[in-house]
């Protein structure tokens, strides 16, 4: 996906969110290995699953012109009392990789989420949306004024979540936003 500038993830996302770049390593069907990985990922404590899939997507979209572009990368972040319970942000080692093999920063001080939302894994999409809006918000703004950023989570479904953190990171002066996933659901396709 990361050698087309148009494809699945920008189709979905095209008319909310103008990205630099977007890709995911994955396909994300039920009951699948990716599931899987992810489930433990986010559930089991397995933290070292995001270290091997930032390597893995990281060498694969390092040559691509338009992700070369990538300044800094952003984690979608968790709640405070959600990353307290979880103890780790499951995509920070993703995130943290793909900086490093593209030569950015990985800044996670800067998009933050303010809100609990319940999980977005039960809902059905106009509730994704509505539930999504108004819980990201910015701050130390200037640490990304004018700075291409890669945004960085593990699953894209309805693309509510992705939307509204580029809301906010649009916000701040000559920003522009690329997206790196580790899955993508095509449930709603
Ligand atoms: O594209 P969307 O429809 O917005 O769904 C994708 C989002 O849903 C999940 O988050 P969730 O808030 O459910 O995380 P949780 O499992 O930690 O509660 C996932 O980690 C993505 O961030």
């Amino acid at each position: 996906m990361h050698l087309q500038k148009e494809n699945r993830i920008t189709k979905r996302l095209y008319g909310q969110c103008d990205l630099f770049c977007a890709t995911s390593l994955f396909y994300f069907h039920k009951d699948s290995v990716v599931q899987h990985l992810i489930h433990q990922l986010k559930y089991k404590g397995k933290e070292e699953i995001g270290n091997w899939l930032g390597n893995w997507l990281g060498e694969k979209i390092k040559t691509v012109q338009d992700f070369q572009k990538t300044d800094i990368v952003i984690p979608v972040p968790l709640h405070k009392n959600k990353l307290k319970k979880r103890g780790y942000n499951q995509v920070a080692l993703f995130g943290k990789c793909l900086a490093r093999i593209l030569q950015a920063e990985y800044i996670d001080d800067v998009l933050i989420k303010v809100k609990t939302n319940t999980t977005q894994t039960q809902k059905d999409l106009w509730s994704r949306f509505a539930d999504s809006k108004d819980i990201f918000s910015i701050q130390n703004g200037d640490k990304i004024k004018g700075k291409n950023v890669l945004l960085v989570d593990d699953l894209i479904t309805t693309g509510a979540t992705i939307e509204s953190c580029y809301n906010q990171l649009i916000k701040i002066e000559n920003v522009r936003v690329g997206l790196a996933t580790m899955a993508y659901s095509l449930l709603h396709n």
